[in-house]
C-alpha cells in the first residue's frame, strides 16, 4: 500500500482486522521495521487521540515521529495554483510538501472541511495536494470527507466485542451545538459496508449523509425503530449535508440514553459532549466501549504504517 487516505484503500477488511489483533497482542514485534524512518504528523486542527495514538504506533514500529501544528505555527499555506500571493498566505503547498518530504519518510495530515464550500470540501483539496506534491506516502488523519484511521479502528472494535456472527450495528446522529464534519460518519459507513454486519443509519430529516456514500444502507428517520435489536449503537453528530454545513435540528430527543440503547454497546469516536450527545449514565456504564475503542486507534494506525513501510 502506498497511501492510506480512505477506507477504500483497505483491500480485505477481515485480513486487516486479523493482522491488527496480532499487533495488539504483540505490539513490539516489528520494532525494527521503522528503524531510522521518520513520520511527520501535520495538524491543521485540534486532536488528542489521533495525535498521540499515531505517534505511539510509530514508536512501536521503531519510527521517529515529528509533529507540527500547521495552523498558527507554520506559514500560512496557499493551495490554489496561479494565485498572486499578496494576501495572508506566505508559502505554497508545492514547496511545503516537497520540503517536508525531504525530512519525512511518511507524512500524516489532519485537515477538516470548511463546511461552507461543499465543492472544495468534496475535492479533498488539502489531502490531494499533499498526494500530488509530496514525494512520500500520505496518511489521512481526518480530512474533509473521511477519517479512515477511525473507521478501521471502529471495525476492529466491533469485531472484538461482537457476540453473534452478524451483529446489528446502528449509526445514530445525535444533537450538538456546533456544525461538525461528516468525515467520521462517512468512514464508519464505508467500513460497515465492508463488514459482515446488519448496518443501518438513524438521523433526522435533513441530515441524510451523502447518498453516494450511504448507497443501499437503510436510513431511518425514526431512531426508536432503527435501534430495535441493536448490538452496537455508534453515535456521532454531523451537520446537514443537504443544507451544507448547517445545523437544522438540535432536538434533544435524539440524545442517547440508557433506555434507548438497551443491551447494545455504545461507541463514539470522541471527543464527546456529555449530556448533549449522550447521557452520563451511558458513558459511565458497562455499555460504553469508547475507551477501548480509543485504545484501538494505536493498533489501527500501527497496521497502516506497517503496510506502508513494508511497501517501500
Ligand atoms: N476526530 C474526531 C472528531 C473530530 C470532530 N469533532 C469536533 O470537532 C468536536 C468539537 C466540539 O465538540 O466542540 C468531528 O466531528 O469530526
Ligand atoms: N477520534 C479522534 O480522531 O480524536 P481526536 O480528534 O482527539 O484525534
Amino acid at each position: 500500500m502506498k497511501h492510506y487516505t480512505s477506507i477504500n484503500d483497505i483491500d480485505n477488511i477481515d485480513d486487516w482486522i486479523k493482522e491488527a489483533k496480532e499487533l495488539k497482542a504483540n505490539p513490539l514485534k516489528y520494532r525494527d521495521l521503522g528503524k531510522d524512518k521518520t513520520l511527520g504528523l501535520l495538524f491543521f486542527n485540534s486532536s488528542l487521540r489521533t495525535r498521540l495514538s499515531t505517534q505511539k504506533a510509530a514508536l512501536n514500529l521503531g519510527m521517529n515521529p515529528i509533529v507540527m501544528n500547521v495552523s498558527g505555527d507554520a506559514w500560512g499555506l496557499e493551495f490554489e495554483d496561479g494565485t498572486v500571493m499578496n494576501g495572508n498566505m506566505a508559502e505554497h503547498i508545492r514547496e511545503a510538501a516537497a520540503v517536508v518530504s525531504q525530512y519525512c519518510d511518511i507524512i500524516a495530515v489532519r485537515a477538516f472541511p470548511t463546511l461552507t464550500d461543499k465543492e472544495k470540501d468534496e475535492s479533498e483539496q488539502v489531502m490531494n495536494a499533499f498526494m500530488k506534491y509530496a514525494s512520500v506516502p500520505i496518511v489521512n488523519m481526518e480530512s474533509a470527507t473521511g477519517h479512515p484511521l477511525q473507521g478501521f479502528t471502529d471495525a476492529l472494535t466491533i469485531s472484538e466485542y461482537k457476540k453473534v456472527s452478524k451483529p446489528k450495528v446502528v449509526l445514530s446522529w445525535a444533537p450538538h451545538i456546533k456544525a461538525l464534519p461528516h468525515a467520521v460518519a462517512n468512514s464508519f459507513t464505508q467500513a460497515m459496508q465492508k463488514m459482515d454486519v446488519e448496518f443501518v443509519i438513524a438521523n433526522p430529516e435533513g441530515y441524510d449523509l451523502n447518498p453516494e456514500i450511504t448507497g443501499d444502507t437503510p436510513v431511518y428517520h425514526n431512531q426508536k425503530e432503527a435501534f430495535e435489536d441493536a448490538d452496537f449503537v455508534y453515535t456521532k453528530n454531523w451537520s446537514s449535508y443537504e443544507h451544507y454545513g448547517k445545523v437544522v435540528n438540535t432536538d434533544p430527543d435524539w440524545m442517547i440514553t440508557k433506555e434507548k440503547i438497551g443491551n447494545a454497546k455504545f461507541m463514539h469516536c470522541l471527543p464527546v459532549r456529555r449530556n448533549v450527545v449522550v447521557k452520563d449514565a451511558v458513558l459511565d456504564s458497562d455499555s460504553s466501549i469508547v475507551i477501548e475503542q480509543a485504545n484501538n486507534r494505536t493498533y489501527a494506525a500501527q497496521l497502516v504504517l506497517k503496510k506502508i513501510l513494508e511497501n517501500g
